[in-house]
């Protein structure tokens, strides 16, 4: 049975005349008051298809849907939409397609095709854009589609510099709509387009939706904020719930200031704040803070604990980072011996991705059971992406990302200056290179073997595609990995015959993943929705399937935000690394701050801080500082044994002591 909602809470679930915010600090119910108003809405008789609960990760959205799951029957939560706000865009989009003028089957752009379209259009282009710029205009254009600034808007705005990348951003989504592909910021930039310019298709889409509510909703961008907005109405139905203390995707346009507009977009809103934790001990909530505290504040929060005051918090100090990763797992199989826990309530949390690699590798030197979330994805594999492409390519062939992938994959005898040729031929027609090879004007540009050989493919890929829709799908796929001869090509292209086969067993689970997505809903998927579905998974997550089974969590702080742990480690708590190096630089410690209070805040009852004297960067070895937000925690709450200066002898008594311990309880295991 769960726990009774506080006064509070109930207060937030009863709330339905008026839109509301709750704002609160971590592990005080804001995720449940979104669970239990679900249930609360259903039971006051509004259906389950016309409430839509939005988060930021799939993980998050898949856990909402499970606790809601326990308050109301299958029959009572049919229909209901609990997904990422990048799903429903892609939801509307599929819906709607016709009036944005893209086609039914619509591709999913990720970071790398993303890169590869820019790059091209740099390279074909007349403006004098900077190939090596790349990245930087991607990230203006994604800055500007976030801050829902259109082409045309950004043409009228950008003088000199700005004027040149608002013209390749012209140019980027004139040719993304003729691949009839999106990206990942389109997802939600091209519903609130949609939106403004036909208020029929709104009105349908109110009506659909007649109450919404969105958890993190501090880490919203403008555009999202007017996707809410435009979908609750002047009515305002609608629940949010936020943290402004942890905002940390700045750097992706989130908006902590939308929810001070709130107020005065809604005038008629209602705030609820909520001061008890039911996470953390009193303890780890002082010292959370303690270290917030430094940080400007626009609403001021209590938050108090009857958890117990708990167990001082622990920092850790190490020579360099391997004996840090070392010690951190035999620390942790230390603990889990004395206490008798799972390794699941355990997390290691880490400020980036690399850091995470010395963890793995002592992990498993000490057999402990791990699952990184958000690691090196199953989708960043060649053989993944190759096949992806091929499916791209089936649903929509004009998706030229998903054509340059494979059109030589396994050889085809069609090199680069080919593609050159037919990349600027069909640049200069405005049509997709797939579409292109049909053309009969491509004789000017290209010799009549090469015509051929892209002939032969783009027919191939129709017939395949024409079967697959037509017959047995996954048959079909299957049918064709064989004929293509993937299998071999691996093989060429591989440095073991070990490392082949297990890529040709990755592309097995690939296909298992595809069955399996197509028949977990009522009705069956057709395959587009199949490999969008895929793709969305990916360019969100970054990530694999859910951790499954008994093993220590492994993840960034991004990652880690609205989840909870008993025992939580966070390493790394150095200058340079925590707070990032590029933002002492930018002088944005504000928002580093806050990810260090993301982090602190997911511990229950354990919280254990580390850091080395020493780490080796670019090859060599360099004096770390510690953290400045280590200083900034009240000393009495740590136990901190470097501080107090122990002498060199204890220490290596105390490490030997540990040691000793782990191994004998190893032994006895
Ligand atoms: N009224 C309550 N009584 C007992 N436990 C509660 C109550 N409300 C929430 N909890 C528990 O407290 C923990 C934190 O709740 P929840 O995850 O909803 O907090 P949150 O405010 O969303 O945190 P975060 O800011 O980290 O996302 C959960 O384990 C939840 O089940
Ligand atoms: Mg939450």
């Amino acid at each position: 049975m769960a726990a009774q909602l506080n006064p509070q809470q109930l207060a937030a679930v009863n709330t339905l005349d008026c839109p509301l915010l709750v704002l609160a600090g971590a592990g005080s119910g804001k995720t449940r008051v979104i669970t239990e108003k679900i249930a609360y809405l259903v039971k006051q008789s509004t259906p389950a298809r016309h409430i839509a609960a939005l988060t930021f990760t799939n993980k998050a959205a898949r856990e909402m849907k499970s606790r809601v799951g326990k308050l109301l029957s299958d029959k009572d939560s049919r229909g209901l939409t609990v997904s990422t706000f990048h799903s429903l865009g892609l939801e509307i989009l599929r819906e709607e397609h016709g009036a944005l003028g893209l086609k039914k089957n619509i591709s999913i752009f990720d970071e790398h095709d993303r890169l590869a379209l820019t790059k091209e259009l740099i390279k074909h282009g007349s403006e004098n854009w900077e190939i090596d710029e790349a990245e930087s205009y991607i990230w203006r254009i994604g800055r500007w589609k976030n801050l829902f600034v259109t082409p045309e808007r950004a043409l009228a705005e950008g003088q000199g510099d700005a004027q040149s990348a608002a013209q390749l951003y012209a140019e980027y989504v004139r040719h993304m709509k003729s691949y009839n592909a999106v990206d990942f910021d389109d997802l939600i930039l091209l519903p609130v387009l949609l939106f403004h310019e036909h208020a029929d298709i709104l009105d349908k889409w109110r009506n659909r939706i007649r109450y919404l509510l969105v958890d993190e909703y501090q880490d919203t961008n403008l555009t999202q904020y007017e996707l809410v907005k435009l979908l609750t109405g002047k009515l305002g139905r609608f629940t949010v719930v936020g943290d402004d203390d942890q905002s940390i995707y700045a750097w992706r346009g989130a908006q902590p200031e939308n929810l001070a507009q709130l107020q005065r977009d809604f005038p008629r809103l209602k705030v609820i704040k909520l001061e008890q934790n039911y996470r953390s001990t009193g303890r780890i909530l002082k010292v959370a803070n303690s270290l917030i505290a430094n940080n400007p504040h626009v609403f001021e929060k209590r938050l108090w604990s009857a958890m117990g005051y708990g167990d001082p918090l622990r920092v850790l100090t190490h020579k360099e980072e391997v004996a840090e990763a070392r010690q951190v797992a035999s620390d942790l199989l230390h603990h889990k011996f004395r206490h008798g826990t799972r390794f699941q309530d355990y997390a290691i949390l880490y400020r980036s991705n690399h850091q995470s690699r010395l963890f793995e590798r002592a992990l498993r030197e000490h057999s402990i059971p791990y699952f990184i979330s958000g690691g090196m994805s199953f989708f960043s594999y060649a053989e993944i992406k190759d096949i992806m492409a091929y499916l791209r390519l089936l649903v929509n062939p004009d998706d030229d990302a998903a054509f340059l992938r494979v059109v030589n994959v396994p050889r085809r005898e069609i090199g680069p200056n080919t593609l050159e040729k037919l990349g600027a031929y069909a640049n200069r027609r405005h049509i997709s290179l797939f579409a292109a090879c049909f053309e009969l004007g491509l004789q000017q540009s290209l010799g009549e073997t090469a015509i051929n050989r892209l002939r032969h493919f783009a027919e191939w890929i129709t017939d395949v595609a024409d079967r697959a829709r037509r017959g047995d799908t996954f048959a079909v796929i299957e049918d064709f990995i064989a004929k293509i001869g993937y299998e071999n090509w691996l093989r060429e292209t591989s440095n073991s015959e070990d490392a082949a086969r297990r890529k040709m067993g990755q592309v097995r689970e690939l296909i298992d993943w595809l069955k399996r997505i197509a028949k977990d809903d009522e009705k069956e998927k057709s395959l587009s929705e199949v490999v969008s579905r895929i793709l969305l998974l990916d360019v969100l997550e970054r990530g694999q399937e859910e951790n499954a089974g008994d093993r220590v969590n492994l993840m960034t702080l991004h990652a880690a935000k609205g989840l909870e742990f008993p025992y939580v480690y966070l390493v790394g708590m150095e200058e340079n690394l925590l707070p990032h190096q590029t933002s002492i630089e930018e002088n944005t410690i504000e928002e580093e701050r806050r990810l260090a209070y993301v982090g602190i805040t997911r511990a229950q009852k354990l919280l254990t801080l580390s850091y080395c004297t020493h780490r080796k960067r670019h090859g060599e070895i360099v004096n770390c500082e510690p953290s400045r937000f280590l200083n900034e925690l009240p000393e009495e709450e740590l136990e901190w044994p470097e501080r107090r200066a122990l002498d060199p002898e204890t220490k290596k008594e105390r490490a030997m002591d540990s040691f000793a311990a782990v191994r004998s309880l190893l032994n006895r295991s």
